[in-house]
């Protein structure tokens, strides 16, 4: 697994003694190599060459994970980045194979997982309605059942949707940031590919994660809802933190089923998955402890060895799994609504 540590505009001074022996970037400008990055470790094509990919922010509140996720009007952030990379690479490989991409939007809120899709989402929604559950494959990718995945397009499709998905998602203004992220995002990029020679179908899946921020309640003020959000938050981070000591500890059994964070994660975190962590910093000495933590996270992130396999099956073994008995499996081969 790859880390990467960003820190916030003009902290360079600041952040210059805690960081020494990181590499760290900092925004705006570090979105410029972003792209160029992913591509030289080749992310994106890996997606179109049967990988799963895993693309994910983690840090404290209000340290520019969503930031990173989403960017603004002018410098574009890894989603929007991602969506065109992807139907660049569809047009370039078009004489050969013929591709499909269809994506879901999920968040992970107080432990309840909602589809950002769904029409019945939003700041009410309670989530079990959709009935959506967590399973794993033969080859250990994760995928929601019951979770809406639509297909895409074009980027511009793409993002629009995406867009439109986020509006739902739930946020809460803190003492620590205006507009806080209160759940866990994930979105799946699903990228098939069937060769125009002989038929071989790959297929790759590209998770987008902004985790939600841990916070000390203390100092971003949370009463009441708010309060009961950062406790299930830092509860899903702590079993985050759980399973990366499993992994580097090289302990026999790693807790992914102590929270629905980690199961959702299991492929990209010492999983099949090739993954890309931002670790997201704060400059402020006012969260000198809460940097620390983050860095140290970011260093064991960087000794998990996740084994990435190809998910590629033959053409008649591809026609099998279109047949309707298949499709009742959807974990396995996902359908469209
Ligand atoms: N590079 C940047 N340029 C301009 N504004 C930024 C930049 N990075 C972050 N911000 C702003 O800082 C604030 C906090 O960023 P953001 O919401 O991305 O943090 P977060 O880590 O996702 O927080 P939380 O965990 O609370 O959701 C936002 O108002 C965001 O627009």
């Amino acid at each position: 697994m790859r880390a990467i540590f960003l820190t916030l505009l003009n902290s360079q001074e600041k952040s210059k003694n805690l960081c020494t022996g990181f590499k760290t970037h900092q925004h705006p400008t570090y979105f410029i190599g972003f792209l160029d990055f992913m591509k030289d470790i080749n992310l994106i094509q890996s997606a179109f060459d049967g990988y799963n990919v895993c693309i994910c922010a983690y840090g404290q509140t209000g340290s520019g994970k969503t930031y990173t996720i989403l960017g603004d009007d002018t410098h574009p952030g890894i989603a929007p980045r991602t969506f065109a990379e992807i139907f660049l690479v569809a047009e370039e490989m078009s004489q050969t194979y013929e591709t499909t991409v269809s994506f879901y939007v999920l968040e992970l809120y107080n432990d309840r997982l909602i589809d950002l899709l769904s029409p019945s989402s939003g700041p009410n929604a309670t989530g079990d309605a959709d009935k959506l559950e967590i399973r794993r494959d033969r080859r250990g990718t994760v995928w929601v059942s019951g979770a809406r995945v639509l297909p895409a397009e074009d980027s511009s499709s793409l993002e629009k949707s995406f867009r439109q998905a986020l509006t739902a998602r739930h946020t809460a203004s803190t003492r620590m940031n205006d507009r806080s992220s209160r759940s866990h995002l994930v979105v799946g990029l699903i990228i098939e590919t069937t060769s125009k020679i002989n038929g071989t179908v790959l297929r790759g899946k590209i998770s987008l994660v902004d985790l939600a921020g841990s916070e000390r309640t203390g100092k971003s003020g949370v009463s009441a809802d708010t309060l009961r959000e950062a406790n299930a938050i830092n509860k899903s981070l702590s079993a985050f933190g759980d399973v990366l000591n499993a992994l580097t500890t090289d302990q026999a059994f790693v807790p992914y089923r102590n929270n629905k964070l980690t199961l959702l994660m299991q492929d990209s975190i010492g999983g099949n998955a090739k993954t890309l962590m931002f670790v997201n910093i704060s400059p402020s000495s006012y969260n000198l402890e809460e940097t620390i933590i983050s860095l140290s996270y970011g260093q064991r992130l960087k000794q998990v060895t996740n084994g990435a396999t190809r998910n590629a099956e033959s053409r008649e073994v591809a026609r099998l799994k279109s047949l309707p008995y298949y499709s009742s499996f959807p974990f396995i081969f996902p359908l469209y609504p």
